[in-house]
């Protein structure tokens, strides 16, 4: 006889399954950005289960791109080479060593690594940077802090996407995982925000969801009261929050925006160290993290 622990536990993994039907007819064929910041790369298990949600996206009938961020790894092989890292506005301070360590690390080290956890369940990822294809070409950006501006070396700003190479990894079945060094128009790379660039991406290929998992639960309109996380926030009040935010908020709520503004419906921020976030981001219900939507639509969700 079965007893009715198990028959109770059976239940539950049927409900999850039929929770999870809605999203998969409404999400089946879309296009998916997900970007994975370097903050949430905390140790080798999350990283699988990861790699693991993004092969589920795709065999549930999405495209999956990855857009991967490194900062910490980035900061920590500076060290270990003695450069030091400054960070202004949320934006590394990147002289021409730096760059060359940015570019080493971001697609040589944690592309090529995230790649491989991908390709664990068949050969399905491929690595490509900004450089790659003419997918991204960038311009040299400074910031302003406390109301003066501040030069920034070699950072840019995406300003022209060709999601060509992209697409046609995407049409071919696979998994594009895209590092977001980006060169200029006389040929250097510049350092690319990853939030950034991934937002630019994900309007360049009409994507029908943004997801950004970072090293917080999601947005929290009164940073840090633990009470005031937003489950959801439209452009026009996310517009309005941004100058309070700090540091590396500030490019993952603006990436948030662009993305929303160019056409995205919806924008997330996830908590990436809760393992499987993105499926319950994509497949529940009650979803997960801070979802950005257009105001027009804010009530309908
Ligand atoms: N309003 C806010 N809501 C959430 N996090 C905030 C807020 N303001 C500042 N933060 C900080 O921003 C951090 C996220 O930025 P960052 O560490 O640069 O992310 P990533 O490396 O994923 O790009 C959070 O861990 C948190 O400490
Ligand atoms: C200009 C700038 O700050 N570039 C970032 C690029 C990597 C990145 O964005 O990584 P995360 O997503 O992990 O933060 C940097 O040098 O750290």
């Amino acid at each position: 006889m079965i007893s009715s622990t198990t028959q109770e536990e059976a239940q539950l993994k049927a409900a999850v399954l039929v929770e999870a039907l809605p999203w998969l007819q409404r999400f089946r064929g879309a296009i998916a950005v997900v970007k994975y910041g370097g903050n949430a790369m905390v140790d080798d298990e999350l990283k699988r289960a990861f790699a693991q949600d993004v092969v589920f996206l795709r065999a549930a009938g999405l495209k999956p791109v990855v857009v991967h961020g490194g900062g910490p790894q980035i900061s920590r092989m500076l060290d270990r080479l003695g450069i030091e890292s400054e960070f202004r506005g949320g934006l590394r301070v990147t002289t021409q060593d730096a760059m060359d360590v940015v570019r080493m690390v971001l697609t040589g080290q944690v592309g090529r690594e995230l790649v491989g956890l991908i390709n664990a369940h068949g050969a399905l990822a491929v690595g490509l940077s900004g450089e790659d294809g003419g997918l991204f070409r960038a311009a040299r950006r400074g910031t302003v802090v406390d109301g003066e501006p501040v030069d920034l070396g070699l950072v840019g700003d995406v300003v022209d996407v060709d999601p060509a190479a992209v697409q046609d990894l995407i049409d071919a079945g696979r998994i594009p995982v895209v590092s977001t060094v980006a060169p200029d128009d006389d040929g250097q790379v510049l350092n690319v925000n990853a939030d950034t660039a991934a937002s630019a991406l994900a309007v360049a290929l009409g994507a029908e969801k943004f997801v950004v998992l970072t090293d917080v639960e999601g947005l929290y309109a009164d940073w840090p009261d633990r009470s005031s996380l937003l489950t959801e926030v439209d452009d026009v009040q996310l517009e309005q929050m941004l100058p309070g935010l700090e540091a590396g908020m500030v490019p993952k709520m603006e990436a948030c925006l662009r993305a929303v503004r160019g056409g995205v419906p919806r924008a997330t921020v996830i908590d990436g160290r809760v393992r499987h976030g993105l499926l319950l981001e994509v497949f529940t219900t009650q979803g997960a993290g801070t979802m950005v939507v257009p105001a027009k639509q804010a009530v309908a969700q």
